[in-house]
């Protein structure tokens, strides 16, 4: 392209293309762009996606105020085709009173005492993965959790009788899942509902099938509640859930929030733990660490929930990894009238941009910031992490509903494969690609090694 550039605003930015603005260097790659932003024009940057006007802020401060002002001052970004087609006007899509409405009946569902009955589905499933696997055996470290996060999610959403419909479920989810990260990250997130391609044709395709699946479990959950059957799963919860009118989710709602559920925690958990795995792997005294805590405070037993609080450097892992790999690396809203941000006023129609991969990964919050330190989240660490700066589950009114959920499944589950393997990757390192989360570039490949070698992983 030979088109001229032209100068960014008068609060300083990058060179934009005509017509396309900045679209070419954050199509090409999104993370190093915002990084460049944010190094090359600071914590406040001006630049244009097409003709929609943009800012980047870089400070927690910002990002926490801007968090906060969604669906007050800010309104969610409109999201595209194929997250309406998938989760339908589900608590992730919805906005204003129809959210309200929403968030509160499903939060109860995912309260940490609700969240504590599902702890021993996913250490059986985790335990269930590590019968299986065998010293020296290679595995690809991402698509083993992602089929382990897989099945604690249909198990936990709709319970350990839903076993014989995980394959169908599961199927149908990756191929939406699929499918929405292609439209997220390609042009067809501007191209209208009308328009036919081979992507939405699959997505079509595997909504279908979920429709068809989530319904008949439906008919069987209000069956079973009919007959006055007690039942802890997920779906069970949104089922019994009543509004402030009384009234209960229809049975459309329940298949929005269900499919939300799955969709919100299945990806984001597997990514967290693939990526804290290749981590750990490189970080020898991280992993001592690990292995030291599990077996002083567990003694070779299976975790339960209440072991949760008594894992700090369990959690630390988690945390870590969230902070250097964030699975929903960027989050944003649009301004409305009257909105303001840092003190400067944001013109209407304005989208906000802020980063958890480059707030994450900026060196004024956390000194060497591409070091994986579990130490960094010690109580008397030196450098205290300012507030808003570590933010991988969002935060304001509409923060990750499903936080508790992962951080207890994440920690749980490298609990149960830690104390009986440690997944070596040597040197190979995988890429990371900003689909809608952050994926490996590719086969994420260890060799199981005995965590205590004499015992070639047996429990
Ligand atoms: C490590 C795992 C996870 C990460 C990093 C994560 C991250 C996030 C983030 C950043 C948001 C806010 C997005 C925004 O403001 O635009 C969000 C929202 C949400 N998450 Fe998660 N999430 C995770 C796991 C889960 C799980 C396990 C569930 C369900 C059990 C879940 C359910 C939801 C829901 C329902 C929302 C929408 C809340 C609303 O709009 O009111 N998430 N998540």
């Amino acid at each position: 392209m030979t088109a001229t550039l032209t100068p960014g605003t008068r609060s300083g930015g990058p060179r934009r293309w005509p017509l396309l603005g900045n679209l070419p260097a954050f199509a090409r790659d999104p993370l190093a762009f915002f990084e460049s932003l944010r190094d090359g024009y600071g914590d406040w940057v001006s630049w244009a996606l097409g003709p929609q006007r943009n800012i980047l802020v870089s400070r927690p401060e910002h990002a926490g105020e801007l968090l906060g002002a969604v669906e007050s001052t800010f309104r969610p970004t409109e999201l595209g085709w194929a997250f309406r087609q998938l989760l339908g006007n589900g608590v992730v899509v919805a906005t204003g009173d129809d959210w309200r409405r929403k968030r509160a009946l499903v939060q109860p569902a995912v309260r940490p005492r609700q969240v504590r009955s599902y702890a021993a589905t996913m250490v059986e499933c985790a335990d269930a993965l590590a019968g299986g696997w065998r010293a020296g055996q290679r595995i690809d470290v991402h698509r083993e959790m992602a089929g382990l996060t897989q099945r604690i999610a249909v198990r936990t959403l709709f319970g350990s009788d839903a076993a014989g419909r995980e394959a169908p479920i599961s199927t149908a989810m990756a191929t939406a899942q699929r499918e929405l990260g292609a439209e997220f990250r390609g042009l067809t997130l501007f191209l209208p509902p009308w328009v036919r391609t081979p992507g939405r044709r699959r997505m079509r395709e595997a909504v279908a099938v979920l429709d068809r699946e989530i319904e008949h479990v439906i008919r069987e959950h209000e069956a079973a509640s009919a007959a006055g059957a007690e039942r802890d799963d997920l779906l069970s919860r949104l089922l019994a859930a009543r509004d402030e009118t009384g009234g209960p989710l229809s049975r459309k709602e329940l298949r929005d929030e269900s499919i939300t559920l799955y969709i919100g925690g299945h990806e984001t958990t597997s990514t967290t733990l693939t990526w804290a795995w290749q981590l750990l792997s490189g970080a020898p005294a991280a992993r001592a660490r690990l292995t030291e805590e599990l077996d002083r405070v567990l003694g070779g037993r299976l975790p339960a929930y209440d072991d949760y609080a008594r894992l700090p450097w369990t959690r630390q892992v988690v945390k870590e990894a969230l902070r250097i790999y964030p699975p929903i690396w960027l989050i944003s809203a649009v301004a409305t009238e009257g909105a303001s941000l840092g003190g400067r006023a944001v013109p209407a129609g304005t989208s906000v941009w802020t980063s958890p991969w480059s707030v994450h990964r900026d060196a004024r919050w956390f000194p060497d910031p591409e070091a994986f330190r579990p130490e960094r989240w010690d109580a008397d660490a030196p450098h205290p992490v300012p507030e808003h700066a570590w933010f991988p589950f969002g935060g304001g009114p509409r923060a990750c509903l499903g936080a508790r959920f992962a951080l207890v499944e994440a920690a749980l589950v490298l609990a149960v494969l830690a104390q009986r393997f440690h997944l070596d990757s040597g040197s190979d390192r995988a890429g990371v690609f900003p689909g809608l989360t952050l994926q490996p570039t590719g086969p994420v490949l260890a060799t199981l090694r005995a965590a205590r070698p004499h015992d070639g992983g047996a429990r």
